[in-house]
């Protein structure tokens, strides 16, 4: 990086510079290594703004020698970010961390966005490594904004005005249940214990980048108005472009790196190629807000029905 004289604290590159943390591009579209950080709950507003700005530049931002950090630790961490927020089903209330763990089989091996099928999804999710394979178990994550943007004029028109229906119903981890059949089936039950539907717009307006991203991956279900043959054609010609390797990153875990991604400009999956070993990470996801799409329109909600959600 050039050094260049600001006379203002207020650019990222100058609250970045003021801080000593340093922002490192990990792949040419998305990912970026931050150094010069120990996390904590204790960080100064400089330094977390600057974490926010690379962020919101880069969409994933990566930490290693986190070795420190507990559970405790990585939620206060966590509220510097924003407000906390328990999965829906799988947390108890008032639980913040949610261990990702391979003892059911497999892991989160199919693309998606965290928790769509909610209206204000995390706006972003905090991931330790905790138990790692030797080999294998890397996590990879896609831009949704670069991936919108390489569409042509007419494919945007097309995306914009599209609405697609979010559920839980199915299970996005993809737990292989020849391990565990057991274990398999119960963690289904808890998955969709409350069966969740939300109407989000395909093309989400990010709230403070401005940018333009697709909103799809593994919880969509159908693009409203169209039939499940063409639903499903729509949904594999965009999704195909989010998961354009170009737009990607992958990450080779350690034990005590920390991957933070924008939950509303990305897509991830865990690569599934590490056998029978097992592998913990622990998230932390913070609450986000109600997408709204190209023209004004917010998401919206159809399960839990009101009537629903009282019984
Ligand atoms: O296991 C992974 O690599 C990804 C897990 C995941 O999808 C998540 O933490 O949200
Ligand atoms: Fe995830």
């Amino acid at each position: 990086m050039t050094a260049t004289t600001l006379d203002t604290t207020t650019t990222p590159a100058a609250t970045a510079a003021a801080t000593g943390v340093t922002v490192t591009k990990v792949a040419g579209r998305i990912g970026a290594v931050i150094g010069g950080v120990r996390l904590s709950g204790d960080l100064d507003e400089a330094t977390v703004q600057a974490i926010r700005d690379a962020l919101h530049a880069h969409k994933v931002v990566f930490f290693r020698g986190q070795e420190h950090l507990t559970d405790e630790t990585q939620l206060e961490f966590t509220r510097l970010l924003g407000t906390p927020i328990g999965h829906p089903t799988v947390n108890l209330e008032g639980e913040y961390v949610l261990p990702i763990t391979s003892e059911y089989g497999g892991a989160a091996d199919q693309w998606h966005t965290d928790v769509t099928f909610v209206p204000a999804y995390p706006l972003a999710s905090i991931l330790r490594g905790i138990q790692i394979p030797e080999a294998g178990g890397d996590t990879v994550w896609a831009n949704t904004a670069t991936a919108y943007d390489e569409l042509t004029p007419e494919l945007k028109e097309l995306a914009n005005s599209l609405r697609a229906v979010h559920t839980n119903v199915y299970d996005y981890a993809g737990f292989s249940p020849d391990k565990d059949p057991e274990a398999f089936k119960k963690y289904q039950e808890v998955f969709a214990s409350t069966k969740y539907e939300t109407e989000h717009p395909v093309v989400r307006v990010h709230p403070v980048t401005g940018e333009r991203t697709l909103l799809l991956g593994g919880f969509v279900q159908r693009i409203q108005g169209y039939s499940r043959e063409d639903s499903k054609l729509l949904i594999d010609l965009l999704q195909g472009h989010v998961t354009r390797i170009e737009n990607t990153v992958r990450w080779s875990w350690q034990a005590g790196d920390v991957a933070i991604w924008d939950n509303r400009a990305t897509q991830h999956r865990a690569v599934s190629d590490f056998g029978r070993v097992t592998r913990v990470l622990h998230r932390t996801t913070v609450d986000g807000d109600i997408p709204v799409g190209v023209d004004g329109r917010a998401s919206t909600p159809i399960k839990p029905t009101p009537a629903e959600a009282a019984a």
